[in-house]
C-alpha cells in the first residue's frame, strides 16, 4: 500500500492525517495550540510550540496506523495562513512570537498605507485588500520593534516565513527555507500574476529581500524530512495553504467550482482558472493551490463568526452542552419565528466590511423560546455564506462566466444536516457533502502526491471525489429572496449601532 502523511496546522490545533492512496483517512493525531492573548486585539502563537504539536502528532499518527516512515510515499503541508514568524538563520530561533492572522497590531500601518494612496496599487499587484489580516504589516511590525532585528535583517541574518515555511526549515535542519504560491499570496507582498516577491511592494513596507522565502509551486520538491525525525527520511512534495489546499481536496480545480468550510468561521472560495480578476463585490482575489508553474486564481471571502455563534450558545447562553446538541434544539421549532440574528460579535467580514457592527438579535416576541433562538445562530451562519456566494456568482458573470451552480461544504459544523439544508434552500443551488470532510489535509496529501508522481493529473483526483450527501433546495426562490432581504435589513440595523 502506499500512504500519505498531511501536516494539517491550524489556528487553534496541530493535526497529523495519514491517507491512502485513494484518499481515505486511515489514521488521525491531534493536538491542542496554546492561543497567547498579550493585549486586547493582540494574538500569538510559540513558534516552537508549533513545530513541537506538530511533530508529536505527525509520530502519533504513524504509531497509531501501525505503519513507519518508509511506508510514507511523501509528506504535505498546510497551515494556518499569514501567520508571520521570523527567525535566527543561524540559532534558528524565533526573534519573536508568532504574529497570528487574527492579530490587528498592524492596524495603523495598513491606515498609513491606505491613506497615502497606495490601496489600488497593492490591490493589483496582490488580489488584496490592504487589512492587518496579512503578513506584510506583521513583518515590518516585527522588525520595527524587535530590538535590533532591523540590523540583523539588514545584514540577511533573518528568515521570514509563513507557518508552512517555518515547518520545512524544522523539517528539513534549516536545509529549506521556501513557501508556495498559495501561501505567498496572503502576505501583501506577492505579485500574484508573475508569482514573485513583488520588489515595489518589499520596498513600500521597507522590507529586505533577504528576508523572503524562495516560492515555488504547491506541488514541488521541497526536499526531505530528517531522517531523525520520523525515523527514515520522507519527501516533501506539496504545502498549500489550508483555505487553498481545502479547495483543491474538493476537487475544484476548474473555473467556477466552489466550495464552503463551516469552522470556527467560514472560508468560501471559487476557483476563477487562469484568470486573475479583482473581485468588485468586496472578496479577494488570491492564489489558488498550483500543482504547476501555471497561474491559478480563486476569489475568497469570509465570515468571522460562522460555528462560533454555537460556541456562544453554548458557552454565552448555556443553551446547550455541546455544539452537536444544536441541531435538535434548532430543530424543535418549525422556524427562527421572525427572529434574526446577527452575529457580527467582532465585526462584519466580506462582503459588508464593518469593523464597527456589533450582533444584533431583532423580531422577539412574548412567544421567543431558546429553540427559536437557536435556529436564527444556524439561519445566521447560512445567511452569511449566501451574501458571499451571491458576491462571488456576480464576480463570475461579470467575468464573462456563469454564477455558481454547486457548493461543496466542509468543516466541523458541515455535519449539520439542518444548517446545510437551510444552506441549500437560501441559495437555491445543490449544498454537497463529500465522503471525505477532511479536505484540507487531504488537498495538501494530494498535491504531496502529485509533487512526487503518485497521480498521473488532477483528472484522477477528480475521479476519487465522493459526495456522501447531496442538500437540495426545498424552498421556493421567492420565499427565500424574501428571506435573504430580510437579512439583509437585519445588516442594515447591525452596521448602524
Ligand atoms: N453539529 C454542529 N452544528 C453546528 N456547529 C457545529 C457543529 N459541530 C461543530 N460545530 C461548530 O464548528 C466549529 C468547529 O469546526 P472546525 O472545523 O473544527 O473548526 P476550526 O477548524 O475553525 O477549529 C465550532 O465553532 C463548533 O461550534
Ligand atoms: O486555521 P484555520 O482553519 O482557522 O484557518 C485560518 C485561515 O487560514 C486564516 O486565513
Amino acid at each position: 500500500m502506499t500512504y500519505l502523511l498531511a501536516l494539517d496546522q491550524g489556528t487553534s490545533s496541530s493535526r497529523s492525517i495519514v491517507f491512502d492512496r485513494q484518499g481515505h483517512v486511515v489514521a488521525q493525531a491531534q493536538q491542542e495550540l496554546p492561543q497567547i492573548y498579550p493585549q486586547p486585539g493582540w494574538v500569538e502563537h510559540d513558534p516552537r510550540l508549533i513545530w513541537q504539536t506538530q511533530l508529536d502528532t505527525a509520530r502519533a499518527v504513524l504509531k497509531q496506523a501501525g505503519l513507519s516512515a518508509r511506508d510514507i510515499h511523501a509528506v504535505g503541508i498546510t497551515n494556518q495562513r499569514e501567520t508571520t514568524v521570523v527567525w535566527n538563520r543561524k540559532t534558528g530561533q524565533p526573534i519573536h512570537h508568532a504574529i497570528v492572522w487574527q492579530d490587528r497590531r498592524a492596524e495603523p500601518a495598513c491606515a498609513r498605507l491606505r491613506e497615502q494612496g497606495h490601496a489600488a496599487l497593492i490591490q493589483q499587484r496582490t488580489g488584496l485588500l490592504v487589512d492587518a489580516y496579512f503578513s506584510g504589516t506583521k513583518l515590518q511590525w516585527i522588525l520595527n520593534q524587535v530590538p535590533g532585528a532591523r540590523a540583523q535583517a539588514e545584514a540577511g541574518e533573518l528568515a521570514f516565513g509563513t507557518v508552512d515555511s517555518w515547518l520545512m526549515w524544522q523539517l528539513t535542519g534549516g536545509a529549506v527555507h521556501a513557501t508556495d504560491v498559495s501561501n505567498a499570496s496572503r502576505t501583501m507582498l506577492f505579485d500574484i500574476r508573475n508569482n514573485r516577491w513583488d520588489p515595489e511592494l518589499l520596498a513600500l513596507l521597507d522590507i529586505p529581500a533577504s528576508l523572503m522565502p524562495e516560492v515555488r509551486p504547491s506541488s514541488a520538491d521541497y526536499g526531505q524530512v530528517l531522517p531523525e525525525l520520523l525515523g527514515a527520511p520522507i519527501r516533501i512534495g506539496g504545502v498549500g495553504g489550508d483555505q487553498q489546499s481545502a479547495l483543491f481536496g474538493q476537487a475544484c480545480f476548474r473555473a467556477g467550482m466552489a466550495k464552503n468550510t463551516y469552522g470556527t468561521g467560514c472560508f468560501m472560495l471559487m476557483h476563477t482558472g487562469n484568470t486573475f480578476q479583482t473581485s468588485q463585490n468586496g472578496l479577494l482575489t488570491t492564489s489558488a493551490a498550483q500543482p504547476s508553474h501555471q497561474t491559478e486564481f480563486a476569489i475568497e471571502g469570509s465570515v468571522f463568526v460562522g460555528g462560533a455563534v454555537v460556541q456562544w450558545l453554548r458557552d454565552g447562553l448555556n443553551a446547550i452542552q455541546a455544539s452537536g446538541e444544536v441541531q435538535a434544539l434548532a430543530q424543535s421549532v418549525p422556524d427562527s419565528g421572525g427572529v434574526m440574528m446577527v452575529p457580527a460579535f467582532t465585526g462584519l467580514g466580506a462582503p459588508y466590511w464593518d469593523p464597527e457592527a456589533r450582533g444584533t438579535i431583532t423580531g422577539i416576541t412574548r412567544g421567543t423560546t431558546l429553540a427559536h433562538i437557536a435556529r436564527a445562530a444556524l439561519e445566521s451562519i447560512a445567511f452569511q455564506s449566501t451574501a458571499l456566494l451571491q458576491a462571488m456568482s456576480r464576480d463570475a458573470v461579470a467575468a464573462g462566466g456563469s454564477p455558481v451552480t454547486e457548493l461543496r461544504v466542509d468543516g466541523g459544523a458541515c455535519a449539520n444536516d439542518l444548517l446545510m439544508q437551510i444552506q441549500a434552500d437560501l441559495l437555491g443551488i445543490p449544498v454537497v457533502r463529500p465522503a471525505v470532510i477532511e479536505t484540507t489535509a487531504l488537498g495538501a496529501a494530494y498535491l504531496a502526491g502529485l509533487g512526487t508522481g503518485l497521480y498521473a493529473g488532477t483528472e484522477e483526483l477528480s475521479s476519487q471525489w465522493r459526495a456522501e450527501r447531496t442538500f437540495l433546495p426545498t424552498l421556493g426562490r421567492a420565499q427565500a429572496q424574501e428571506r435573504i432581504a430580510h437579512w439583509e435589513r437585519a445588516v442594515r440595523q447591525a452596521t448602524a449601532t
